[in-house]
């Protein structure tokens, strides 16, 4: 079940401001905007969809997230967020009563979706008086390759079905200025500077000792990570590895259970000790990040929340059969200005050729990148800012 995060208060204001005014777009803010979410698998396309959501609902605005299937709102949103309505998009009675309800003036498909035609068509006839369809956008995937500069903005005429006749816009997140730019609330650096290290870990009952090292690792299952367990556990510095529940979580386990050598390994002695995390709320998710010394990431989500806090980062890239993100995760790696010790890391961590993991660091240059490359990042637009901009741009026919 996904939390109950239906914020009745908030539709009301929308409804009452409409029923003064005549229509939601003469309001100029109080739109509705509804994102469609397919789970294909991992957790990275609902992460960015409800981050979205929940900072559209922020802005001021209506939104309504349909998911496929929403069981992971359950750890990664426990307490759902103010203005944000999930819609259980299997669930046949709820679809037909959330059409029935309103049309939304944005429509969003992440990842390349196909929205839900009897919405599509609802969105696709909505009267101007009730401030019309306004924008199709299809949400895209992050990279740092030269085409997301390309495509970012680019339309693309609808053919066939409901929409007919319609225009989609492709929406590509990025990290230079002539992208969408990436998903950033506008409190998060106060937030940030706030955050209290010692209290989180205790509120998390996590052991950490004064001069212990912190690890966090989510990831895959990457081939080098018996080699960085076995690093980790004879480095004279200590370390403390946080790992996330799931995969990364089962990774390990399977790495300590193989392993050749059980006695370099935690358990047997060494710097290396192992603390395996719950599943944790993305709001903790971000604290888990900013407490740490070393972060390993992966997919898409929590790269760009690793970039956010600024520590020293590894990212582990979503595989593709055709090796698609070899590519892609040297052209990030570019974009990042990484020195050749975090760009060896990285191959060796994603496993590209034949090279063996090298000790991680020095963490002081890597830092140092991944505060410029934050610098860099805070000076550009964040994603909803581009994407209401382009919106209004639309509705006032200049794009
Ligand atoms: C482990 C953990 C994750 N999370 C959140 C953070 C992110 O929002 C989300 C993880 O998403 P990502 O970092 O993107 O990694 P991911 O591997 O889960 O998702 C991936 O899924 C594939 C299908 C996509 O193609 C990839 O691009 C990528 O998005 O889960 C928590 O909130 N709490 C937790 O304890």
């Amino acid at each position: 079940m996904a939390p109950a995060s239906i914020a009745s208060s908030r539709v009301l204001v929308c409804a009452e401001a409409t029923a003064k005014t005549g229509t939601l777009a003469a309001m100029g803010t109080c739109t509705q905007w509804d994102i469609f979410c397919k789970v294909i698998d991992n957790h990275g396309d609902l992460g960015v969809c409800w981050r979205l959501a929940c900072q559209l609902a922020s802005a001021g605005e209506h939104a309504r997230l349909w998911v496929d299937d929403p069981t992971a709102l359950n750890w990664m949103a426990p307490a759902g967020c103010d203005g944000v309505q999930v819609i259980d998009w299997s669930d046949t009675e709820a679809v037909r009563r959330a059409v029935a309800d309103s049309a939304p003036h944005v429509l969003i498909e992440a990842f390349g979706c196909d929205p839900e035609p009897e919405l599509v068509a609802r969105f696709a006839q909505a009267p101007a008086a009730e401030g019309g369809p306004q924008a199709w956008i299809n949400l895209e995937y992050l990279s740092a390759e030269p085409y997301v500069e390309k495509l970012h903005r680019l339309p693309s005429p609808v053919f066939k079905g409901p929409g007919a006749g319609l225009t989609k816009r492709f929406f590509y997140p990025g990290f230079t200025p002539a992208t969408g730019g990436l998903l950033r609330e506008p409190d998060l650096m106060a937030r940030q500077e706030r955050f209290d290290r010692a209290h989180w870990l205790e509120a998390q009952q996590i052991p950490w000792q004064e001069g212990e090292r912190l690890v966090s690792l989510f990831c895959y299952e990457p081939p080098a990570l018996a080699a960085l367990l076995t690093q980790l556990a004879a480095d004279p510095v200590p370390t403390r590895l946080l790992v996330t529940a799931g995969r990364a979580a089962r990774a390990v386990q399977a790495c300590i259970s193989n392993a050749e050598a059980p006695d370099r390994l935690p358990g047997g002695g060494g710097s290396l000790s192992i603390s395996y995390l719950p599943y944790l709320s993305q709001t903790d998710f971000d604290h888990l990040l900013w407490a740490c010394d070393l972060n390993f990431v992966r997919g898409e989500d929590s790269l760009v929340r690793a970039l956010w806090a600024g520590a020293p980062l590894v990212w582990q890239i979503y595989p593709q059969d055709d090796d698609a993100h070899h590519v892609k995760l040297n052209a990030w790696l570019d974009w990042l200005g990484a020195p050749p010790s975090l760009r060896l890391f990285h191959h060796a961590w994603n496993g590209f050729g034949d090279s063996p993991l090298p000790p991680p660091g020095p963490l002081d240059a890597w830092r140092e990148t991944a505060r410029a490359a934050r610098d860099r990042l805070l000076a550009q637009d964040d994603l909803l800012a581009q994407l209401r901009h382009l919106v209004r741009q639309l509705v006032a026919g200049k794009s």
